[in-house]
C-alpha cells in the first residue's frame, strides 16, 4: 500500500478523468471536467451544495456509469469496470451519510472489506483490520454492532472500512461534516496519518479548515464545471471561487 517518498515527488499520474460528464435525464450534472491526481497527493475538492462533488465521486468508484469521458486509474481505463472491481484495483470510498452493516460488529465491517475489497485470506484479513481499527482509534469498540457507535465512531468506522480495503486511492466525501472542531482536528491528524503511508487521497469536504490543513490541491466545482485547480491558497483567494462559494463579490 505505501509508496515511497520518491514516488510522491516523480509526479506519477494515479488518477486521471478527462471530459468527464454525466447527465441525468437531460440535466448535466458535471460537465466535461479534466483532472489528475498525483501518487500521494491529496487533492481537495470544494463547490456549493448540488456541484457535482458527490457525482464525480460515484463517477470514479463506479457507483454511477459516466456520460462521456474517461478515467484512468495508473493508465487503466475505468469505464467498463464495474464498482466491486475498481475496488479491488485499490479504489476506496467513504460515503457522506455512514454505510455500516449495523448488525455486525466494527470488526467483522472491517473484515468485509479486507477479503472482499483487498482479496486477502481470513488469516491475513484478521491482522489487517486489528491495525486499522488501531489506527483508527476503534479498538475498544470492535466487539461493538456498527449502529450502536456515536457519531465520530461511525465517521471514523466509516474511514477504517475503506483502509481495510488497502485503497491505493482513498475517496473521502465530507467525513468531517457534524464534528466538533477537537473531533475533526483528530480527523485531520488521522488523514494525515494515512497520507504519509503513500495513499493518494480525494477529499471532498465543506469543513475547509480542515481540507486546507491537508491537501496538497485544490479543485472546485460549480454546477458542474470545474472553476479552479490549483495549490489551496491561491483557490481560497480566486475571485470566482470566491462568488461561488463564499458568496463573495470581488
Ligand atoms: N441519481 C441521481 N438522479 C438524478 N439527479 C441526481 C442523482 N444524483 C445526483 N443528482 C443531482 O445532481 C446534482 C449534483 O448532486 P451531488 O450530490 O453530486 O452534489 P454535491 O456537490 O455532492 O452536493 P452536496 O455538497 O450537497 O453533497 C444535484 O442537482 C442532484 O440533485
Amino acid at each position: 500500500m505505501a509508496v515511497e517518498p520518491r514516488d510522491r515527488a516523480s509526479g506519477a499520474v494515479l488518477l486521471s478523468a478527462r471530459g468527464v460528464s454525466k447527465s441525468f435525464a437531460g440535466l448535466h450534472v458535471i460537465k466535461n471536467v479534466d483532472f489528475d491526481v498525483g501518487v500521494g497527493e491529496v487533492l481537495g475538492v470544494l463547490g456549493p451544495n448540488g456541484a457535482g462533488k458527490t457525482t464525480l465521486f460515484n463517477l470514479i468508484s463506479g457507483d454511477l456509469g459516466l456520460s462521456s469521458g474517461q478515467i484512468a486509474l495508473a493508465g487503466r481505463p475505468l469505464s467498463k469496470l464495474p464498482a466491486h472491481r475498481r475496488a479491488a484495483l485499490g479504489i476506496g470510498r467513504t460515503y457522506q451519510i455512514p454505510r455500516p452493516y449495523g448488525a455486525m460488529t466494527a470488526f467483522e465491517n472491517l473484515l468485509v472489506s479486507a477479503m472482499f475489497s483487498a482479496g486477502k485470506s481470513e488469516r491475513d484479513s484478521y491482522r489487517t483490520c486489528l491495525a486499522v481499527l488501531e489506527d483508527c482509534g476503534l479498538s475498544s469498540r470492535a466487539n461493538r454492532p456498527a449502529g450502536a457507535l456515536t457519531l465520530l465512531d461511525r465517521k471514523r468506522l466509516e474511514l477504517a472500512r475503506a483502509l481495510a480495503g488497502e485503497p491505493k486511492l482513498l475517496l473521502l466525501d465530507e467525513i468531517a461534516g457534524g464534528l466538533t472542531d477537537e473531533e475533526a482536528a483528530d480527523l485531520v491528524s488521522l488523514i494525515r496519518k494515512i497520507q504519509h503511508s503513500g495513499v493518494t487521497i480525494i477529499w471532498i469536504e465543506h469543513v475547509v479548515h480542515a481540507l486546507m490543513a491537508v491537501a496538497d490541491r485544490m479543485m472546485v466545482l460549480d454546477f458542474g464545471s470545474k472553476i479552479a485547480d490549483g495549490k489551496p491558497g491561491d483557490v481560497m483567494a480566486d475571485p470566482e471561487v470566491r462568488r461561488a462559494y463564499m458568496g463573495i463579490e470581488a
